[in-house]
């Protein structure tokens, strides 16, 4: 009985599978389906003659991969944007990537699942980065790299904030219409609201002047300080800060800094004091420049795209295969090993897993690297969140309802607390093509963390997933939907442990947080490790948690790894210095 008991207790740990009901499928090696747009590649993506820069050093270590009989140039584990935007940069660069995933399509948490005539992104919702202008539109210039454009909607407003004391503010798609709200709302604060989003602007246009690549890359690094000196110094300049502090510079009044704590919050899980000032900008300012555009037919389309863009180019990408091990001989990275225990080799690795399951569980080693444990005592892991997907009645939502909101109705002390707030996206405000007819979906999610769901038995789970969501429903309708309840046709409910599983994250978690106020930028690593061979790429890389942030951070490791490769111009005695010099920067922070 008690043996039973303890097999039934165990199984019902199991989180609910439904976010994610794609797992049934078998397993899949993505051949090439038709792209529906032109094949014309994105020239600022593009290396142009990828054998002229070849170093003699370089053709070495190629040939050396070829003779031991490597298939691959790079193996990259996971296909969320980061790994799926490095590996597709590498092969519009000529290199020849395997890219291997855990789930049965691609995307991790920028990917998608239906249910009854509903298709719910499973994750992220809100995209920056998305706009057909400048240099930081990166998605678009992730998609054209592989020759594909997504018909977008334009949001007219990034979110709709519900705050204490009945503040609201609703973020306009136009910056002047923004600044009018906001300085309406705190009309003794106007100078200080323009002279924080003002240096907001100057750090978004120095960005948005430069060709974004490696900055572990010296050749180009020192080469965009040549070219573009004042945007570089700028960046260089706040690079160690972070926007709470230069808020307090402008701003007296605690109301507006808690306000722009919410700004932050929303893009970083921390306050404004902990959030770097290059982050917060790029957000803050992106959507008024770009704006926040919704690509039609769901988030999951981006992920889909860019998989059959790499396939297109003749690298590959394989399903249901979960890394349980990186292989190393000689203490380098040459290779990983599956679950089904089939290894593949490659000249270079790159892990798009979180570093805390990139050292703690791919790689079998006692000690960590300093390196790694610099990191961890740097930042942790950010909590997990509880979502609700749900299906509603059109009727409940009044006309104009925004697309995305942001609640936080008891007192400012409850920002960062679990559950404290609520984020709710309306994806069919835009696109009513993801719900059937007279219907609308609601994907509200709320911080969580792991601890709170461990240790109960599936009933108890089950239970206590039923009674949280449906406080945080009751919270919904108090605050802006009365009726939401009783108009609910269809409700998943995911927990930290549903995103443990199905997006192979430790903890669940949502990134790396700062453990204390950290120095702006300065303490995130890279994508190069400790590792030889062994590069990271995602959310626990510079410059953080974002879609945005990782598909940069995919650019910045292609990149890296191509001079490595030899697919890019390299110089080794300037590679050494520079390593030198940003380790001497990190131990700074
Ligand atoms: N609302 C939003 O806008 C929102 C919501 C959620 C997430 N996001 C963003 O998405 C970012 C994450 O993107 P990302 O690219 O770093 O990672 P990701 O977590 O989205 O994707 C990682 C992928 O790697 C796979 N994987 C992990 N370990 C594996 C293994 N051992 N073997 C095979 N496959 C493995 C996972 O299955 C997953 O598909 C987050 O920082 C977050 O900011 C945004
Ligand atoms: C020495 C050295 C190294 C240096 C020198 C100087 C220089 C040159 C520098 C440079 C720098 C750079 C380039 C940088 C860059 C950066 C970037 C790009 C950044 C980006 C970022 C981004 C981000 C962070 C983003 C984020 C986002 C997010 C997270 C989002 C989210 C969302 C959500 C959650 C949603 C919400 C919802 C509702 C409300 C419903």
């Amino acid at each position: 009985m008690e043996g039973t008991a303890l097999k039934l207790g165990l199984n019902s740990q199991l989180p609910a599978a439904s976010l994610f009901p794609h797992q049934n499928c078998s397993f899949l090696v993505a051949t090439s389906p038709s792209l529906s747009t032109n094949f014309s590649l994105n020239t600022r993506f593009q290396n142009h003659n990828p054998k002229a820069v070849l170093s003699t050093h370089n053709k070495t270590e190629r040939r050396d991969a070829v003779r031991r009989g490597h298939k691959y140039d790079a193996i990259v584990i996971g296909s969320g944007i980061g790994g799926l935007v490095a590996a597709t940069q590498l092969a519009v660069k000529g290199a020849r990537v395997l890219v291997l995933e855990k789930y049965v399509i691609p995307g991790g948490s920028s990917g998608y699942y239906t249910r009854d005539g509903f298709k719910f992104d499973v994750g992220s919702s809100v995209m920056f980065g998305f706009s057909d202008k400048g240099n930081l539109n990166l998605i678009t210039q992730a998609l054209a790299a592989v020759g594909h454009k997504m018909e977008v909607i334009p949001d007219p407003s990034t979110v709709h904030f519900h705050l204490p004391n009945q503040l609201s503010v609703r973020v306009h798609r136009e910056y002047g219409d923004f600044i009018s709200e906001l300085t309406s709302k705190f009309p003794h604060e106007k100078q200080g609201i323009l002279q924080f989003y003002g240096d907001c602007w100057k750090i978004f246009n120095s960005l948005n002047a430069m060709e974004l690549k490696s900055l572990e890359e010296p050749l180009y690094l020192f080469g965009q300080f040549f070219k573009k000196p004042l945007e570089c110094l700028t960046l260089a300049y706040y690079l160690p800060q972070n926007a709470g502090a230069i808020a307090r510079k402008y701003i007296k009044d605690p109301e507006l800094l808690s306000f722009i704590d919410a700004e932050c919050f929303i893009v970083s899980t921390v306050n404004a004091l902990q959030t770097p000032m290059i982050n917060a900008s790029m957000v803050l300012c992106d959507r008024h420049f770009g704006g926040i555009n919704y690509p039609v037919g769901g988030v999951g389309g981006i992920a889909e795209a860019l998989a059959n863009g790499l396939v297109n180019m003749g690298s590959e990408i394989k399903y249901k295969a979960n890394v349980t091990s990186i292989i190393l001989e000689d203490g380098k990275a040459v290779g990983i090993r599956l679950s089904s225990g089939k290894e593949f080799f490659a000249g270079k690795v790159i892990s798009n897993a979180t570093r805390w399951d990139t050292f703690g569980k791919l790689l079998k080693k006692e000690e960590l690297p300093e390196e790694e444990k610099n990191f961890q005592k740097r930042y942790v892991k950010a909590p997990s969140f509880l979502s609700i997907h749900m299906g509603v009645k059109a009727s409940v939502l009044p006309p104009d309802t925004d697309c995305h909101h942001f609640i936080l109705e008891d007192g400012w002390a409850n920002l960062e607390k679990p559950y404290g707030s609520i984020f709710l996206s309306i994806p069919t405000v835009l696109d009513p093509s993801l719900a059937p007819e007279g219907h609308h979906i609601l994907h509200i999610f709320t911080t969580s963390g792991i601890e709170d769901w461990e240790g109960l038995g599936r009933k108890d789970y089950e239970q206590k997933k039923e009674t949280v969501a449906n406080e945080i429903i009751q919270r919904l309708e108090d605050k802006l939907f009365p009726g939401l309840q009783s108009s609910i046709v269809l409700k998943e409910v995911g927990t930290p442990k549903t995103h443990r599983r199905f997006l192979a994250r430790d903890n669940g978690t949502y990134g790396p947080m700062p453990r204390g106020t950290p120095k702006g930028l300065l303490a995130m690593p890279f994508n190069t490790t400790a590792i030889d061979g062994l590069y990271c790429v995602g959310d626990s890389c510079f410059p953080g948690q974002g879609v945005i942030a990782v598909a940069f951070s995919g650019v910045m490791c292609a990149h890296r790894v191509a001079a490595d490769i030899g697919l890019e111009k390299r110089s080794p005695v300037l590679d050494a210095a520079l390593l030198r010099l940003l380790g001497w920067l990190r131990s700074m922070a």
